[in-house]
């Protein structure tokens, strides 16, 4: 079964790759959602695959390092894409909860990406 945590970080970014007088090249923030899902079997005792708090505590160190920063300085976060912050979250989460699944990030309420590991 699958199930998910979302959290919602502010964070500013700009991105330094894009064409020429593209809007995302200015700096500019967000309100990320991003959503951690894991996968696993739901144990016969507990009711549940892994206790939500469980996944909010893996994710907390992440949190901290994102939440009300400039990503384009944190190492790894050069070029802050949506598509690269799931990969980021992806490498530094998969270590700490071996049962994830999949992250997706919304960058706005429009836009956004799934990431489901390499
Ligand atoms: N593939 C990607 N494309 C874009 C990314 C990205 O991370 N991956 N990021 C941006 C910008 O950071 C921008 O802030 C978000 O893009 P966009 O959806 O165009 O934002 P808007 O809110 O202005 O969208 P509208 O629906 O047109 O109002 C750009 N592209
Ligand atoms: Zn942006």
């Amino acid at each position: 079964m699958r199930l998910f945590k979302a959290f919602t970080l502010e964070a500013a970014h700009r991105l330094p790759n894009v064409p020429a007088g593209h809007k995302c090249a200015r700096l500019h923030g967000h309100s990320f959602r991003v959503e951690v899902h894991v996968e696993g079997e739901v144990d016969p005792h507990t009711g549940w695959v892994i206790d939500f708090a469980e996944i909010k505590a893996a994710f907390q160190p992440l949190y901290d390092q994102l939440d009300h920063r400039y990503l384009n300085d944190i190492e790894g976060l050069d070029n802050p894409t949506s598509e690269r912050l799931a990969e980021w979250i992806w490498a530094a989460l998969k270590p700490r909860l071996p049962l994830l699944a999949e992250v997706v990030v919304h960058e706005t309420c429009t836009s956004g990406c799934r990431y489901q590991g390499p």
